[in-house]
């Protein structure tokens, strides 16, 4: 196995290093290193920011441009821990990719079968690398391990395991049944010609994102039916679009069953650019609608692929008012800022939008009534278990905060935010990203602002651009 630093897991409080209370760009820079992040009350958000590329774009097309037939030249990948965590493991297994531009790169396919037959693979705490390796890995005949840290190791894998071990996957649980790390195995008899599958996908959409990708290596005809309530749907639908992107079309019934027909090879589109990232774009959006605005996110628009552009539908709920163009988003208050509290309350079913809902969590506190956001049970089982993450940290703003088993209501203070509370982020870069808005209201201190690296290393410096003391 290859060895990693990088095991930090749901980070209990550190003791906070002093830091000059100021948000100029640089400075804010040099604190990356720092144990935490003083953000000082800010009164305006305002101007334009450049989204990175979406997580879940760029690890799909790094996976299936390596599984394709033909070079495929990326634009625009994310440059993050997870998306290098797909990078690293298909290089170690055999994969050319070459780096052409700042964030470009060309990855010749390796059609439909990786060259390295035997390795061991980290990916940190990469869901979006993790589960769908698992499932084309389970179909190459080698003999692979996959781990990741050690949070990794708490989010469940089973329903995935059990799927591929009806088409006669050789998997292992190494640590904790149902859980990675997993060992996969050559079947010496020759995976099942039976292809009519089930999975259980109330526990994330990623298995059946894992088996849509995966299946059609087999070059043959399958089936899977949902099992259980799917959740995230949006993210299956992006899954889809990218397979086709690269050619292989999958039909649905009511996204409960999923045919694949025989013999659909994966074929390099030949060129392809990645979209900004919709979940990084819903902290930028919120800050237009608190602080005044207008700020515009670019790189994602109104007919985006990714479903957390809905968040801003649910921002205009809010009473923000937002506007649309082919490839950017813009937000701004209704009403000035001065008219204190501009926005109001919702009560919404997140479902559809589990890692942008998070930022609903904390505009809550800026608006008018009790928000209450519901069906978002799978919080729990991410980077930690943000249902009870956010309950805590809002509640050191002064927010009165209900947790329930699967949803999250939330009253602001009467009074005003809490100052000065210092916010744990467990590891887990939404938090930070979510409670660098906070800042917003009054002056706060993130813990471990560093861990916004999974997705948008650069974010507290794009930031720092956009609001204003
Ligand atoms: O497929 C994807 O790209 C993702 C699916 C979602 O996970 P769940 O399906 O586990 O909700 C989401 O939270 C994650 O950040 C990315
Ligand atoms: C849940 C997330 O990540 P992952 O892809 O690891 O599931 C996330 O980015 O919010």
């Amino acid at each position: 196995m290859h060895e990693h630093d990088d095991n930090r897991q749901n980070a209990l409080p550190k003791v906070p290093n002093t830091v000059p209370n100021t948000l100029s760009s640089p400075i804010l820079h040099a604190q990356h290193a720092m144990k935490s992040l003083d953000l000082p009350l800010v009164k305006t958000a305002r101007g334009t920011v450049q989204l990175p590329g979406s997580k879940s774009i760029s690890n799909r097309i790094l996976l299936l441009a390596a599984l394709a037939t033909g070079n495929t030249h990326i634009h625009s990948l994310l440059a993050s821990d997870d998306t290098e965590h797909m990078r690293d493991a298909l290089g170690i297994l055999g994969v050319r990719i070459t780096q052409t531009g700042a964030n470009d790169y060309c990855v010749t396919g390796s059609q439909g079968r990786f060259p390295t037959q035997s390795a061991d693979l980290f990916l940190g705490n990469a869901g979006t690398a993790f589960r769908p390796l698992v499932a084309v890995l389970s179909l190459m005949q080698g003999h692979y391990r996959l781990a990741g840290v050690q949070r990794m190791h708490e989010r469940p894998i089973a329903d995935l395991v059990d799927a591929l071990r009806q088409l006669g996957a050789d998997i292992t649980y190494l640590g904790n049944a149902g859980f990675p790390p997993l060992e996969i195995k050559p079947v010496k008899t020759g995976l099942s010609q039976q292809h009519a599958i089930t999975v259980k996908s109330d526990v994330s959409s990623q298995f059946l994102t894992g088996l849509l990708m995966a299946l059609p290596l087999t070059g043959k005809a399958a089936t899977i039916t949902v099992t259980g309530t799917l959740i995230s749907q949006p993210y299956i639908a992006l899954t889809l679009a990218q397979m086709e992107y690269f050619g292989v079309r999958v039909e649905h019934r009511d996204w409960q069953q999923f045919t694949l027909p025989a013999r659909q090879l994966y074929r390099s589109p030949g060129t392809i650019t990645v979209e900004g990232d919709a979940s990084s774009a819903s902290y930028f959006l919120a800050a237009g609608a608190i602080g005044g605005g207008p700020v515009r996110v670019q790189g994602v628009g109104h007919n985006s692929a990714q479903g957390d552009v809905r968040f801003a539908h649910a921002l205009e709920k809010m009473g923000a008012q937002i506007t649309y163009g082919d490839n950017w988003i813009e937000s701004r208050a209704a009403q000035p800022r001065s008219s204190n509290p501009h926005l109001q309350a919702i009560d919404l079913d997140c479902n559809h939008i589990p890692d942008a809902a998070m930022t609903l969590a904390i505009t809550a506190l800026f608006a008018e009534g009790v928000t209450t956001l519901r069906n978002i049970a799978s919080w729990r089982l991410k980077e930690t278990d943000r249902l009870s993450a956010m309950a805590h940290e809002l509640r050191k703003l002064g927010a009165t905060v209900e947790e329930g088993s699967d949803c999250l209501r939330i009253t602001p203070p009467a009074s005003g935010l809490t100052s000065g509370a210092t916010i744990d982020t467990y590891d887990d870069h939404r938090m930070a990203m979510c409670f660098s808005l906070a800042s917003l209201g009054v002056a706060v201190r993130i813990h471990d602002p560093a861990c916004v690296s999974k997705t948008f290393p650069e974010y507290f410096d794009e930031f720092a651009r956009l609001v204003h003391i």
